[in-house]
């Protein structure tokens, strides 16, 4: 994507943001309002930018066909997402299969597989009304993946689940970013050091740092420094960095 803006009316929610994301697992971080989810929105084609260019899957999306051509490839976890709570998983996870044009030859199979992949085998055939926040947020990653897509965009996936259900999850994204391009954003730094192969810190709209896990790490090595761990310590470093010196970050990212 280069110099993508979004506005909500007036409020500037992204601010001309270049950025390219290949294969592997990409962590999205940022304080509350920094444009991560309409970051996602953009990327999941459900909400147009104001401006810039954005390119997936090699398809430029401001045209309906490709649109059409990057929606068959993708799956979305939205943070909010809506689901009918008096169809079983399976029935669900299919509904989306067939949303996705998947054939209908390969979908009992894909199904099961995604659901399988989630820890819900045995609850395959239960009400999604009867299962827990956390089982219910574990649907909503099997409709994201019943179509192995080759870039999924999971907003806040882990909210909700509990230690054990994290850890597994994380083991999940990174058996998916070996073959996809996998976007996450998360509050978790744990998350992202743990998971994550890139990660791109947002900050007011604008990308205030963008590399490897490591990297951020590394900004925090200071153990004076507030935050609990590097990972931490590195995000409140890259953001302070950003906010003394906001011109030339953005020279930095355009
Ligand atoms: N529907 C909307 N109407 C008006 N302003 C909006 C709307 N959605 C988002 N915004 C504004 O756009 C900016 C970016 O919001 P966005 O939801 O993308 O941030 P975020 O990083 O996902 O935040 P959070 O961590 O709280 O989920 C914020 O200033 C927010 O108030």
């Amino acid at each position: 994507m280069t110099g993508l803006t979004v506005r909500h009316r007036k409020a500037v929610a992204l601010d001309g943001v270049d950025l390219a994301l290949g294969t592997g697992v990409h962590g999205l971080l940022g304080p509350n309002g920094a444009g991560k989810t309409s970051l996602i929105r953009v990327l999941a084609t459900v909400a147009e930018p104001a401006a810039g260019r954005v390119e997936i899957l090699g398809e430029d999306v401001a045209g309906h066909r490709g649109r059409v051509a990057v929606r068959r490839r993708l799956g979305y976890l939205p943070q909010e997402f809506g689901h009918y709570p008096r169809f079983t998983v399976r029935d669900f996870v299919a509904y989306v299969a067939w949303l996705k044009e998947l054939p209908a030859a390969r979908t009992p199979a894909a199904v099961e597989r995604a659901v399988a992949r989630v820890g819900l085998a045995d609850r395959i055939d239960a009400r999604i009304g009867t299962l827990s926040g956390g089982m219910v947020r574990r649907v909503g990653l099997a409709q994201a993946i019943v179509n192995e897509p080759d870039l999924l965009l999971l907003d806040e996936p882990t909210a909700g689940l509990d230690p054990e259900q994290r850890v597994e999850f994380r083991g999940l994204l990174r058996e998916l970013g070996a073959h996809a391009t996998v976007i996450v954003s998360t509050h978790l730094v744990e998350d992202v050091a743990a998971a994550c192969t890139e990660v791109t810190l947002l900050d007011a709209g604008r990308v205030a740092h963008h590399g490897t896990p490591g990297g951020l790490a590394a900004l925090g090595a200071d153990p004076d420094a507030p935050g609990e761990n590097p990972v931490e310590r590195g995000y409140a470093a890259a953001l302070r960095a950003h906010r003394a010196a906001p011109a030339a970050g953005r020279e930095a990212v355009r």
